[in-house]
């Protein structure tokens, strides 16, 4: 931890947070990429908790101190040697839970960046991604909400690495979120114990390639790339349509396709402006309503960037409104 003594510098900090996409294919635990779908988190010092939440997503989510924003802001607290025990918090996601887009990740750094922001930043950049990586266990998640692009992470359980680069240019992505949920839980435990050496070789040597190819805009290389035989084909059971997806988006226009995460969310990457990305999301609409499965597609980008982060006082005009029209604001006034 810094040396700066710390201590409470505004009344109010919102934080906007990027969604990741883990694994990338057979980068497993370990590449992820930051996506343009947003979480926002807000804390406030405040004589008793409270917690509200915003928008569709978040039916569920605990509003007592079991939540997991509150947990974590507890934690940087602790950490940097203040006490702020009652917080008036909001949050919204427009990450839909449990569907592979790191909500999870995203609401553990919306914390951990909002809670340090409040006390004046004791926590360097590296602590707040340590944290983070110790309670999700995935630092291509936490490391891609984080850092924004591309992230290549290693985790030994004490110490995580990581190297972050730019997405290469030109490139899209479509996501398909099955409408049902799939906890990282659940898709974590159809894994097996062990692998063959040769599938393990096939995934090292994918993934070597992979992180090639992204860092030096081979887009043509992605579709053999993103070849996966470590948790894939054992996740595909639980996700109906995805074996056909995965092995025919090549047909219908797309670079590549993958399970974003622990899934059910599917992800295929374009080039931008393809002339085949209406053939390609009805494709996939087609192939998971034959499968009796309701989709919902949505067209985003890789996200350059991590966390923006506002800080307000009580004087300042709209200081109590939802956290996402505080950051909207914010992006306005830079022309953002
Ligand atoms: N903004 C949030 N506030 C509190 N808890 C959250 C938030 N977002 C996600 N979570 C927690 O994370 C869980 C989803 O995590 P996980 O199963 O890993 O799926 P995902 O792929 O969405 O990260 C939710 O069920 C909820 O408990
Ligand atoms: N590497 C993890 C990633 C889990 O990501 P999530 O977004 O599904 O929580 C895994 O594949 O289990």
């Amino acid at each position: 931890m810094s040396q700066h003594k710390a201590t409470i510098i505004a009344d109010r900090v919102v934080v906007k947070v990027p969604a990741s996409t883990a694994n990338l294919g057979p980068g497993f635990d370990s590449l992820g990429m930051a996506l343009s779908l947003f979480a926002w988190v807000s804390l406030s010092p405040s004589s008793a908790t409270r917690i509200t939440l915003h928008g569709d997503n978040l039916d569920g989510v605990p509003q007592d101190k079991s939540n997991l924003v509150y947990e974590v802001a507890q934690a940087v607290f602790e950490r940097a040697g203040v006490s702020i025990p009652e917080l008036d918090i909001a949050i919204r996601s427009d990450i839909p839970l449990t569907r592979g887009l790191g909500s999870s990740a995203a609401a553990i750094i919306g914390a951990l960046v909002a809670a340090n922001a409040l006390v004046g930043d004791p926590l360097s950049k590296d602590e707040l991604f340590q944290m983070a990586t110790a309670l999700e266990k995935h630092p291509d998640n936490v490391g891609a909400s984080l850092f924004g692009g591309i992230i290549v992470s290693a985790w030994d359980g004490t110490r995580a690495e990581y190297v972050r680069f730019d997405p290469p240019e030109g490139m899209d992505v479509l996501a398909a979120i099955p409408q049902f949920e799939l906890s990282t839980k659940k898709a974590r435990n159809v894994l097996p114990e062990s692998l063959s050496f040769t599938d393990a070789v096939f995934n090292v040597s994918h993934s070597s390639l992979l992180t090639a190819a992204l860092a030096s805009g081979r887009l043509d290389l992605l579709r053999f790339a993103m070849r996966d035989r470590l948790h894939q084909p054992y996740r595909a059971p639980l996700i109906p349509g995805m074996e056909t997806i995965l092995s025919e988006a090549g047909d219908h226009g797309a670079l590549a396709a993958v399970l974003s995460g622990a899934g059910p969310t599917l992800l295929l990457l374009t080039e931008s402006g393809s002339e085949s990305s209406q053939e390609l999301e009805d494709f996939v609409k087609r192939t998971m309503k034959n499968e009796g499965i309701d989709v919902v597609t949505s067209w985003l980008a890789p996200c350059l960037h991590g966390p923006q982060v506002r800080c307000l006082s009580k004087q300042q005009p709209g200081f109590d409104d939802a956290p996402h029209h505080i950051i909207k604001a914010a992006e306005a006034e830079v022309g953002a």
